[in-house]
């Protein structure tokens, strides 16, 4: 059973099957179609289609439904048949893009970036979905999955938007090492599978470890990096060395110059910064997570011109925090999560006047927003680069560069 529908108004009409013609594609991934003048958002579609669509979520009042495509009328040139045989409606809710071509999916994605940009950036921007160097068919990449474990003890996960768990043993997007068997798990648990890129694997159940080490190592930027069981560290193995060329490419930090490294995680912004800086520069990383500062320290030990705080953002900015963050910068990284950094954070990185910010984001609609919040302070994006960092899914991240308004020429 669902655990996540919203109230729907008016008698529910799920079930209801319908044919519809398939408008664009959607932050979320869905693509809009209309019905009898209202807005229904469909998954397992893409632009230009003709399906027959089952509601997922809605009422006769609501102004928008949920719905599944559960058949094809006249497909896309872009749809191929999902290399994983749980993809699709009602199946494994991990994947939602499998029935895209790859490269159609970041065109797709590029398109979603675009829209959000504009709508709630007020910025017309061509946007290129770069895929990972290396990475050509999408499949194989997740380092990090986490499964659920159903009450007969097989690990799989979960529908979409659902409680249900779909036993997979063989997950096509997780890499290698990171799928599990067709062993038997404690039934409810939670089973999280890490495979470093140095060969290391880590299993955690409910977050103990049940196999490897407490921490795993991986490498990036030319270091090594210890990351705890469960903390946070890019899922595709291109990841971290494609966001730290693309984020020191933007910031061209000089010698002597003073960085931060904003929700730094493990380090790994910082430390690809320290070595530009130099020791007479100096590099701050802030992060929330008590076990991930604890790694970054360790990380970085080497670099006494690293300093890292443990707090939240908003309150090491604020002043509230640890005492100890620049009130002038010239470099301000930036990768927060989901939610991105939000008004009152944006107005203190922009109050310490940097020459040149760069935004790591995972949320097109959160980067938006904040540029939105950066722009009425005098921040102009000057550029943009957008990478297929979760292919299969609709995901997609992003490093905007920033720099003061009439410093810089723009595009
Ligand atoms: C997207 S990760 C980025 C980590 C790091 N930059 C990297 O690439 O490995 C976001 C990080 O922000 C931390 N975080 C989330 N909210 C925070 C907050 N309000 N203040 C500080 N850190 C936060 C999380 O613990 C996580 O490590």
């Amino acid at each position: 059973m669902s655990g996540r529908e919203r109230t729907v108004r008016g008698e529910s009409v799920a079930g209801t099957q319908v044919e519809v013609d398939v408008g664009p594609v959607a932050h979320g991934g869905v693509c809009v179609a209309r019905h009898e003048g209202r807005a229904v958002f469909v998954r397992h579609a893409l632009p230009g289609e003709r399906v027959r669509i089952q509601v997922t979520e809605g009422g006769t009042e609501d102004r928008f439904w949920r719905a599944d495509a559960v058949e094809v009328l006249t497909p896309s040139p872009d749809r191929v048949d999902p290399p994983c045989p749980w993809a699709g409606p009602g199946k494994c809710g991990g994947c939602d893009w499998q029935h895209v071509a790859v490269p159609a999916q970041r065109s797709l994605k590029a398109a979603v970036v675009a829209e959000q940009l504009e709508r709630l950036a007020g910025l017309s921007w061509p946007v290129d979905v770069e895929p990972v160097p290396g990475d050509a068919d999408g499949l194989d990449w997740r380092t990090r999955v986490t499964y659920a474990v159903d009450d007969a003890g097989r690990a799989g996960l979960r529908a979409h938007r659902s409680h249900t768990v779909v036993p997979i043993d063989f997950c096509r997007i997780a890499h290698a090492d990171a799928r599990l068997g067709d062993e038997r798990w404690p039934a409810g648990s939670s089973v999280e599978v890490v495979a470093a890129n140095t060969g290391e694997r880590q299993v955690l159940v409910d977050g103990d470890v049940v196999e490897g080490r407490r921490h795993v190592v991986e490498e990036a930027a030319g270091r090594r990096w210890r990351v705890s069981g469960g903390g946070f560290w890019q899922v595709h193995p291109g990841a971290a060395n494609t966001l730290v060329d693309a984020v020191l490419d933007g910031v061209q930090a000089r010698p002597g110059e003073t960085a931060l490294d904003l929700y730094c995680g493990v380090g790994l912004f910082a430390g690809a910064l320290a070595p530009l800086v130099g020791s007479a520069g100096t590099v701050v990383g802030v992060e929330g997570s008590r076990q991930a500062i604890a790694d970054a320290r360790r990380n970085l030990h080497d670099v006494p011109w690293v300093r890292l705080l443990a707090g939240r953002v908003d309150r090491v900015l604020a002043g509230t925090g640890p005492a100890g963050v620049p009130v002038a910068a010239d470099v301000v990284v930036l990768d927060p999560p989901r939610e991105g950094a939000k008004a009152a954070v944006v107005r203190r990185i922009a109050e310490r006047r940097p020459r040149v910010v760069a935004y790591v984001a995972c949320d097109p609609a959160a980067l938006a927003r904040d540029l939105a919040t950066f722009a009425g302070l005098g921040y102009r994006l000057t550029g943009l680069r957008a990478f297929d960092l979760f292919p299969m899914t609709h995901h997609v991240e992003c490093v905007a560069i920033l720099h003061p308004a009439g410093e810089v020429d723009y595009p």
